[in-house]
């Protein structure tokens, strides 16, 4: 790929072994939850999420999806407990979605896509010195992982999706102050676990997945503004982004757990 990955034919997961051969690799994601394959560990804590909003400060548009970035140096905005020890500061959260609302999502369960997935992406300060250096340790990062199913719409999440006309195109973004994203949570927090990997390039196998069983709801409406997004720059031809998914990958052994019977 001499040209950047992306999503399209031409430099879309199928091609991104050829740059990063890790896409190949053992502990891989997304991947496909079966959840009668997933085992209830009553050892699992309950997850404990500490989100100020205060620390919230921009939303941008990287190419490739639209993540909303958070202050990381200290301990104001954490993750603990559930398959995690220690303590993970949130980074930024971003969401992968669909053309259409019948896929988007890049975990699936039972073999069912949902319209879109947000990933809130944290790291383990406790024991690394920076995002970058955690990246590349087999447990410093965490992620946690949300389904959007198409329903009502979700008043929360519009909050978000009313910035984006200010980041339509690659590279462009905008203050996005106060802003506390434990409002974009199920009401359960039970989840799957599993230990995988960045699902983007560089495809790093330093992610312990946290993905949660109670999608939260989105109306078809909010997914179209989803999709008004560009993953090109202004003045390039323009490409809507949609469809910015990894599909699941091979499981290789791995067991799945599930904090719930
Ligand atoms: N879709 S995902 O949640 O697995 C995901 C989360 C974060 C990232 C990310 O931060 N990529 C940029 C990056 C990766 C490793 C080291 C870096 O310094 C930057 C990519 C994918
Ligand atoms: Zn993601």
């Amino acid at each position: 790929m001499s040209h950047s990955w992306g999503y399209a034919a031409n430099n879309g997961p199928d091609k991104w072994h050829e740059k990063f051969p890790i896409a190949q690799g053992p502990r891989q994601s997304p991947i496909d939850i079966v959840p009668s394959q997933a085992q209830h560990d009553p050892d699992l804590k309950p997850l404990r999420i500490v989100y100020d909003p205060s620390t919230s400060k921009g939303i941008l548009n990287n190419g490739h999806s639209f993540q909303v970035d958070f202050a990381d140096e200290n301990d104001s905005s954490t993750l603990q407990g559930g398959p995690i020890s220690g303590v993970y500061r949130l980074r930024q959260f971003h969401f992968h979605w669909g053309a259409s609302d019948e896929r988007g999502s890049e975990h699936t369960v039972g073999g069912v896509k949902y319209a879109a997935e947000l990933h809130l992406v944290h790291w383990n300060a406790g024991k690394y010195a920076s995002f970058g250096d955690a990246a590349k340790a087999p447990d410093g990062l965490a992620v946690v992982g949300v389904f959007l199913k198409i329903g009502a719409a979700s008043p929360n999440l519009q909050k978000v999706l009313d910035a984006l006309d200010a980041i339509k195109t690659k590279g462009k973004q905008t203050p996005f102050p106060q802003f506390d994203p434990k409002i974009l949570l199920p009401s359960s927090l039970d989840f799957w676990t599993y230990e995988g990997s960045l699902t983007t390039p560089p495809l790093l196998e330093s992610v312990t997945w946290i993905v949660l069983k109670e999608p939260i709801t989105v109306s078809s409406e909010q997914m179209a503004k989803f999709r008004s997004l560009l993953f090109t720059a202004e003045g390039e031809t323009a490409c809507c982004m949609v469809d910015n998914y990894r599909p699941p990958q091979p499981l290789k052994g791995r067991k799945v757990r599930a904090s719930f019977k």
